[in-house]
C-alpha cells in the first residue's frame, strides 16, 4: 500500500504524519491528496472518522510551504467547535512552517478577530455567519488572493437547515477570487451534489468510497423500541449498564432540542451520573469548557444537540445514544459517526418510540443496513421509572423557573448590540430573507413541476478512488 511519500507529499510532511502516528494514508487521503496537489478541485465523500480533514490539510500545507503568504486558505465549517478542531490539525501538521491561523467564529470577541485577520494569517478557519459579518463591517483584511477554499461538511453548509448559511455563503463567495482551488468534503455529499458541483468547476475530481453500507463496519448499530413515557428510564438504564461494564468509558447522548438537552443533563447529574451538556443556548465559553471536560474524561457523558453531531473527533467515545430518532438519515449517519472512528469499535443505540418506526426504516434504507434489536431487561427499567420521571419533572420545573428560553433571546439581542447591529432591524431583515427564500422555493418547485416530465438530471459517473464530476 502506498505511504504518504508516494502521494507526492514532501518529506517534512511525511515526517509530521509519522510523528503524529499516521502510518498509512486512509483511502480518502490516497484518493484526494494527489488530485489536490495536481491543482484540481475536489469533492471528497467518505465515511465518518475516515481522515477527511488530513486529506485536505496535508496538500494545502504542502502548497503553502512552496509559496507562503496570507491569506492563503479559507476553511468554512458549520460549527464553532469544529473550526477549533480543524485549526488544531493545521497547527499540528503545519508546525515546521510556523503556520499562522485565525479562527473566526460567533460567540467570540469580534474586535480581536478583526485584529488577527488584519495580520494576514496563512489560514482562516471560520463559521460562515461570523466571517460574513466581518466582510460586511470591516475592510482590514482581504480574501481576494486565497488559493484554497475548503467547505468542510459541505452539504450542511449548503442545505437550508435550522441555521441557514446561504446568505452568508453568498457574501463570502463574492469576496473570494474566481481563480482558486475549491475542496468540498463530507460523509454525506450526494444529496447536495448538484449545488456543490456549481462551486467546484476547476477539473473537479469526485472521490467516493464504494461500500455496501454508509456507516463504518466496526459500528454495532442497535435500536430499542420504547414507549414515549419511559424513554428517560431506558436512557438511565442504558447508561448505568454501560458504566457498570466499563472502567474507562465515554458516551455521547444526542437530543432533539436545547431544552431537552439541558433537562436531561440536570436529571442525569441529580441521579449521580457525570454528565455535561453541549447546545447552542449555552455561552460559547461554556460550550468549549464542556467539550474540554468531556475530552479529558472529567465528565463521561456528553448530552448534546446536533451542534455536536458533525465532525467532532473524540476517539474515546465508545457509545452514542440517540435519545430521539433523527428525522433525517444523514443526521443519523453523522451522529453515530462520533464513535467507531479511525478503525476503532463502537456502538450506537437509538431509542425508538411507536411514532418513529418509519424514520428507522428510512435510516435503514439510506445506510444500507438493518439496525439490530438491543435486549434490555424491562423489569429493571420499570424499577427506576418512577424515580427517573419524578427527577425529570423537578428539573423541568427548575429550568422553567430559570427562564431558560428567554435568556437566549436576551443574549441574542445583547450579542447583536455588541456587534453594532440593531436587533429589531435584524429581525426584520431575517423575516424578509425568509420571505424571499420561501418565494424562491415556491418558484423552484413550480419550475421542477413544469419540467417534471423530463426527469431529473443524472448525477456524474463515479468510481472508487477516481472519478470526474
Ligand atoms: N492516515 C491516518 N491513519 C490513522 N489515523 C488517521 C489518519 N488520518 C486521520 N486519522 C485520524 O482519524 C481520526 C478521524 O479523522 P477526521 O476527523 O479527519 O475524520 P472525518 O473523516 O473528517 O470524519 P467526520 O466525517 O466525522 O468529520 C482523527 O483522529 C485523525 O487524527
Amino acid at each position: 500500500m502506498a505511504g504518504f511519500a508516494e502521494l507526492g507529499l514532501s518529506s517534512w510532511l511525511v515526517e509530521q504524519c509519522r510523528q503524529l502516528g499516521l502510518k498509512q494514508p486512509t483511502p480518502v487521503q490516497l484518493g484526494c491528496v494527489p488530485a489536490i496537489l495536481e491543482g484540481r478541485d475536489c469533492l471528497g465523500c467518505a465515511k465518518t472518522g475516515s481522515g477527511k480533514t488530513a486529506a485536505f490539510v496535508l496538500p494545502i500545507l504542502q502548497k503553502l510551504s512552496e509559496d507562503p503568504y496570507g491569506v492563503f486558505c479559507l476553511v468554512l465549517t458549520p460549527t464553532r467547535e469544529l473550526a477549533y478542531q480543524i485549526a488544531e490539525q493545521f497547527r499540528v501538521l503545519g508546525r515546521p512552517l510556523g503556520l499562522k491561523d485565525c479562527i473566526v467564529v460567533g460567540g467570540m470577541d469580534m474586535v480581536a478577530q478583526a485584529l488577527e485577520l488584519s495580520r494576514k494569517p496563512h489560514v482562516v478557519i471560520a463559521t460562515p455567519g461570523r466571517l460574513a459579518d466581518h466582510l460586511r463591517s470591516s475592510s482590514t483584511f482581504s480574501l481576494k488572493k486565497i488559493r484554497f477554499l475548503v467547505l468542510d461538511e459541505a452539504d450542511r453548509l449548503l442545505e437550508q437547515g435550522c441555521t441557514d448559511f446561504t446568505a452568508d455563503l453568498e457574501a463570502i463567495l463574492g469576496a473570494v477570487p474566481a481563480r482558486r482551488q475549491t475542496l468540498l468534503f463530507s460523509a454525506t455529499l450526494t444529496d447536495t451534489l448538484r449545488e456543490l458541483q456549481g462551486l467546484a468547476t476547476n477539473r473537479p475530481f469526485f472521490w467516493e468510497a464504494q461500500a455496501p453500507a454508509r456507516t463504518v463496519e466496526q459500528l454495532d448499530q442497535r435500536y430499542v423500541l420504547v414507549p414515549e413515557r419511559v424513554k428517560d428510564a431506558y436512557l438511565v438504564h442504558l447508561l448505568q449498564r454501560f458504566q457498570d461494564a466499563h472502567e474507562d468509558w465515554a458516551v455521547v447522548v444526542f437530543t432533539s432540542t436545547c431544552k431537552t438537552c439541558q433537562v436531561l443533563c440536570m436529571m442525569l447529574r441529580k441521579l449521580g451520573f457525570p454528565a455535561v451538556a453541549l447546545h447552542s443556548m449555552m455561552k460559547q465559553k461554556e460550550r468549549f469548557a464542556a467539550l474540554a471536560k468531556f475530552k479529558s474524561s472529567i465528565y463521561r457523558i456528553l448530552i448534546a444537540t446536533d451542534v455536536a453531531s458533525r465532525g467532532l473527533d473524540i476517539p474515546t467515545v465508545q457509545l452514542v445514544i440517540n435519545h430521539n430518532t433523527p428525522g433525517l438519515p444523514k443526521i443519523y449517519i453523522h451522529r453515530v459517526g462520533r464513535t467507531a472512528r479511525a478503525g476503532r469499535q463502537g456502538q450506537a443505540v437509538t431509542l425508538v418510540t411507536q411514532y418513529d418506526i418509519h424514520l428507522v426504516h428510512a435510516i435503514e434504507e439510506q445506510i444500507g443496513k438493518r439496525l439490530e434489536d438491543l435486549q434490555v431487561e424491562e423489569a429493571e427499567v420499570l424499577e427506576i421509572l418512577t424515580q427517573v420521571n419524578v427527577v425529570r419533572r423537578e428539573c423541568e420545573i427548575k429550568l422553567e423557573a430559570a427562564h431558560f428560553g428567554e435568556k437566549k433571546e436576551v443574549n441574542k439581542r445583547k450579542q447583536l448590540i455588541l456587534e453594532g447591529k440593531d436587533p429589531d432591524l435584524e429581525a426584520k431583515r431575517k423575516a424578509e430573507l425568509a420571505k424571499i427564500r420561501r418565494k424562491n422555493q415556491r418558484f423552484k418547485e413550480h419550475v421542477q413541476q413544469t419540467l417534471g416530465h423530463r426527469g431529473p438530471p443524472k448525477p456524474p459517473p463515479r468510481a472508487e478512488g477516481e472519478g470526474e464530476a
